[in-house]
């Protein structure tokens, strides 16, 4: 049975322009399990990872509104909330999915932690989205109680918070023994909760990339796919302009050469197509950036972008 770890996207949970109610965000989350279960019945094996942008910047205002009547929790404890809330959702839609197809297969979210480095510079230049979008003007109030603020095109100004490189998934051989065993896994979430191992483990406050720490999970298991899912079908060169081409198949060489020369944007279709890159450069397996609706297809090789070895 080959392993498929998918990456979920915001939009799987969350899309821009709704609220972020409770039931908003399970509607969006029994959508997705309605695919994941496609791929099962398939007869991949599944692994599940999954954003939290949206998600763990709104338990941190929680926490910050709430803390005159009871402590504020840090962010990296906020990380950890997420993967409960989100995998919460993903599971028990995965479960009444599977009831509904007859497949009779345990499904767990594994509260997961990732290595960082203390010292990565991203410590010292914050670039991560989390939480609601504001105006100018509100984002000028927000930089007055010392949050850093950056402009995410098209959408408006957010908040922003380191985003160190993921090393490894501290409970990886938990992960490894569950899926061997037949569990369909969630884990990772929200990019891990990030930690130093230094004396011993301990939390830092920051957000991982979603899609890097999807990488890791997936090179670390030998997963045969690794899956990107987004909001977009194919990834694009010259993206929004008169030459702008969508991609079928990217070679490594042509998509090192396309990254480097900026065609991806940071925060955005940049870290997907470098965890690609990495994840085809460790394994030599294939690695497919797509959205959540034409996941089907593009595992068939009818849609999505490829990256792949040569
Ligand atoms: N942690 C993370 O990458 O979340 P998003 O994909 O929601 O930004």
């Amino acid at each position: 049975m080959s392993l498929l770890t998918i990456a979920l996207g915001g939009n799987a949970l969350l899309q821009y322009g709704q609220k972020g109610t409770f039931e908003e965000q399970l509607a969006n989350a029994r959508v997705t399990a309605k695919q994941i279960v496609e791929f099962i019945k398939r007869g991949y094996k599944v692994v599940v990872t999954h954003g939290n942008g949206p998600q763990v910047g709104a338990i941190l205002l929680q926490q910050e509104a709430g803390s005159s009547q009871v402590p504020a929790m840090p962010l990296h404890a906020c990380g950890a909330m997420s993967q409960g809330l989100i995998g919460y959702m993903i599971q028990q839609s995965l479960i009444n999915e599977l009831r509904k197809a007859g497949i009779d297969m345990p499904v767990a979210t594994v509260v997961t932690q990732v290595l960082v480095d203390r010292n990565d510079r991203a410590f010292r230049n914050p670039t991560k989205f989390i939480g609601p979008w504001y105006s100018e003007e509100e984002a000028k109030e927000k930089d007055k109680l010392g949050w850093v603020m950056k402009y995410d095109v098209g959408k408006g100004w957010r908040r922003v918070v380191p985003s160190p490189d993921p090393i490894k998934q501290v409970e990886i051989e938990a992960i490894r023994r569950m899926v061997d065993s037949g569990i369909i896994v969630i884990a990772s979430g929200g990019g891990g909760i990030p930690v130093v191992d230094e004396e011993e483990l301990e939390g830092v406050d920051a957000v991982i990339d979603k899609d890097l720490a999807g990488e890791r999970l997936a090179s670390s298991l030998g997963a045969e796919i690794f899956m990107i899912l987004t909001d977009v079908e194919k990834v694009a060169i010259n993206f929004k302009k008169e030459n702008q081409r969508f991609l079928d198949v990217l070679t490594l060489e042509e998509a090192r050469k396309y990254y480097e020369e900026g065609h991806f944007p940071p925060g955005n279709m940049g870290p997907k197509v470098l965890a690609a890159i990495r994840f085809v450069e460790r394994t030599g397996k294939t690695a497919i950036i797509t959205s959540l609706d034409k996941a089907i297809d593009a595992l068939d090789g009818k849609t999505g972008t490829r990256i792949v070895k040569k």
